[in-house]
């Protein structure tokens, strides 16, 4: 209310006083904010009132935008900067007082008999699960132009990221659902964060495609806010170097999504509704729906309140690496410690060599896959706490070794894996590690930088990324008794990959591999220069001898058996350079395109018993 306003704070900003006639009362509430906060040189260059009036109220609409989205307001936002900024002067260390050492935690291997139960608990549990993709960030690093959701996870089918995540949610659910003890019927829910970046063109991509076949009620998009950047070590905010009514604004990290889910209501209404858990994961990991049941059955086996996903991991690889820190007061916790700082991390604790692999050949801390399973109950407590605010960091690149400078803007950031930080001691915080091959694939490097790999480490490129499924698929199927012939090496983009016979299958037709056992039977073999996708439910592969391609799609109520012996010319690889610009980008990117010389291609759309030989 302006009148409990004390109008004398405005007297030494002679610049904004004589403005205050054109702001509504909640706005100069919002002007005394920031000036109690050291932010007087925002209004320097304001002109008297009557020039750029508009303007003047369209910076108070963003300030009131970036107050009312960060829990405690920009107060609190300026008030923490200038903590962190003085922390990161002083080069004080995050971890100070923490000792690292190597956690245990779950250690899956696939195939074998606690894998194949804890995939069936998974599946048990996933109807009381909601699902949550963080998709804000821009993937400024593969430098892709799109949005990274609509890449194509693999280029037989086709089918892109996105639809591939709802594809799998829609197959837990009906396997779930299938299975309940109440035979009650609940839809998964499917909430994705997107922000300015990736908002409307991630809506735009479930409009055009009808949600991919899950219900819009179904689903929620978060749209999280941009932070304001800050210019200096007192935590003064960036004005926009071409528009001097706008705060300069930065992505304040993926940890966003926890306020976002706090204010939304929806983690009540899950309870209300029985849900147990909520898992989070990242934009583009095409492998990791093979990993999710398993986990998920891990985290109902163990009770645990967050269990986050892990995979191996190479010294110096730009994944977070799961550390135990125990602290010289006996504090201890289980906590991602980001890639970058995890060397430094063990340089000044104790171990000269920083970040380097073990005897193993892998790094002895875990690497962070950025897929946690959080236990609802727990969840919603805390955040209650908490609102949601997750500890933030701050990363300046200062000038000089003065420190006084930044070369750019800075501003805060937060990570959604640092959400156990704040939890008590009480709070049951476990990891669960699975095979690379089966769980982790990203896709988050371009090219040119994923040639720079050093030899040994993933190059978390789009040609690397795709060569995952089909080498993940083509092993699952050899463990479930198919002879699929050893892959041929190949340089792609300048990157070495394994190349695998081009195997890929629709969610539906197997997401655990009890089930994918059940499908396969006799004496099958698939040569390396074959192709075969499987798009039908009820598919089973039988005595097939494949070298070639073959397609296969099937409505549900038509029982496919897919055997004998199919030849033909089949889909060749044919490099592509990525710099090729009259090739699309999403497919210049992997380095290859398909050839499709020759298929037999099959779609039964009447129910009935059918086979496919040639
Ligand atoms: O502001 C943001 C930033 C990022 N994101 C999303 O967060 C996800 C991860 O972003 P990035 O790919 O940039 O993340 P990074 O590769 O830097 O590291 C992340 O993945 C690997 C893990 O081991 C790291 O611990 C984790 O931080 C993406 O899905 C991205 O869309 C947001 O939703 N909002
Ligand atoms: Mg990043």
């Amino acid at each position: 209310m302006a009148s409990t306003v004390d109008l004398n704070v405005f007297s030494s900003v002679p610049a904004l006083q004589s403005n205050l006639g054109v702001l509504s009362p909640d706005q100069i509430e919002l002007a005394k904010i920031l000036l109690e906060n050291g932010q007087s040189h925002l209004f320097q260059q304001w002109p008297e009132l009557g020039v750029d009036d508009k303007e003047k109220l369209a910076f108070f609409e963003q300030i009131a935008l970036l107050n009312s989205s960060y829990p405690g307001g920009l107060a609190s936002y300026i008030k923490t900067a200038k903590e962190l900024l003085a922390d990161s002067k002083v080069g004080k260390n995050p971890y100070d007082g923490f000792s690292p050492s190597v956690p245990s935690g779950e250690n899956l291997t696939f195939g074998d008999e606690n894998f194949i139960e804890m995939e069936k608990r998974g599946v048990v549990e996933a109807r009381n699960a909601a699902f949550v993709l963080v998709a804000g960030g821009l993937g400024e690093r593969l430098g892709y132009n799109g949005i990274k959701v609509a890449l194509p996870r693999e280029t037989t089918t086709g089918t892109c990221f996105l639809q591939h995540y709802i594809e799998s949610i829609l197959a837990l659910q009906e396997a779930s659902n299938k299975i309940a003890s109440d035979e009650s019927q609940r839809d998964i829910p499917f909430i994705i964060m997107t922000s300015d970046d990736t908002h409307s063109r991630t809506l735009e991509l479930l409009e055009l495609n009808s949600y991919f076949g899950m219900k819009s009620t179904q689903v929620h998009l978060l749209k999280q806010e941009k932070v304001a950047c800050l210019d200096d070590n007192d935590a003064r905010l960036a004005l926009d170097p071409k528009n001097k009514y706008r705060i300069q604004t930065k992505p304040h990290g993926h940890g966003d999504v926890h306020s976002l889910l706090y204010s939304s209501g929806l983690l009540h209404k899950w309870l209300e509704a029985g849900l147990k858990w909520v898992l989070f994961f990242q934009d583009t990991n095409g492998l990791l729906f093979n990993a999710i049941p398993a986990s998920l059955g891990v985290s109902a086996t163990k009770q645990y309140h967050v269990n986050s996903l892990a995979v191996p991991r190479k010294a110096k690889e730009a994944i977070g690496g799961i550390t135990k820190l125990t602290h010289a007061d006996g504090r201890s916790m289980v906590i991602n410690v980001e890639y970058n700082q995890l060397d430094p991390l063990l340089r000044a604790t104790g171990f000269p060599d920083g970040d380097v692999n073990c005897e193993t050949g892998f790094s002895p801390f875990p690497g962070n896959i950025n897929q946690l399973i959080l236990e609802l109950g727990s969840y919603k407590e805390e955040l209650q706490k908490t609102e949601g605010a997750i500890k933030e960091f701050v990363n300046p690149k200062y000038k000089d070794s003065t420190k006084t400078a930044f070369k750019s803007s800075t501003r805060l950031e937060c990570m959604m894996q640092d959400y156990p930080k704040t939890l008590p001691p009480t709070a049951r915080v476990g990891f669960t590690v699975m095979d690379i091959w089966l769980a982790y694939a990203p896709v988050k490097n371009n090219p040119e930088d994923a040639a720079k790999v050093p030899k040994g480490n993933p190059y978390h490129s789009a040609t690397s990324g795709e060569m995952a499924i089909y080498r993940a698929n083509s092993l699952i199927l050899q463990k479930a008794g198919v002879k699929v012939e050893e892959p041929v090496k190949q340089v792609l983009n300048g990157q070495e990959v394994e190349v695998w016979s081009r195997i890929t299958w629709k969610p539906k037709w197997g997401m655990i591999f009890s089930d994918i056992k059940k499908k396969v039977s006799g004496n099958c073999e698939v040569s390396q220069r074959s192709t075969m996708a499987i798009k039908g439910r009820n598919v089973v592969i039988e005595d097939l001898s494949l070298d070639g391609a073959v397609i296969v799609d099937s409505i549900d109520d038509a029982e496919v058996k897919l055997g004998g012996s199919i030849k033909n010319n089949g889909w060749t690889m044919e490099t592509v350079d990525y710099k090729d610009t009259s090739v699309p980008e999403e497919i210049r990117i992997r380095g290859f395109r398909f050839n499709k010389v020759e298929q037999l291609e099959k779609n039964f759309t009447q129910p009935g018993k059918f086979s496919v030989e040639d």
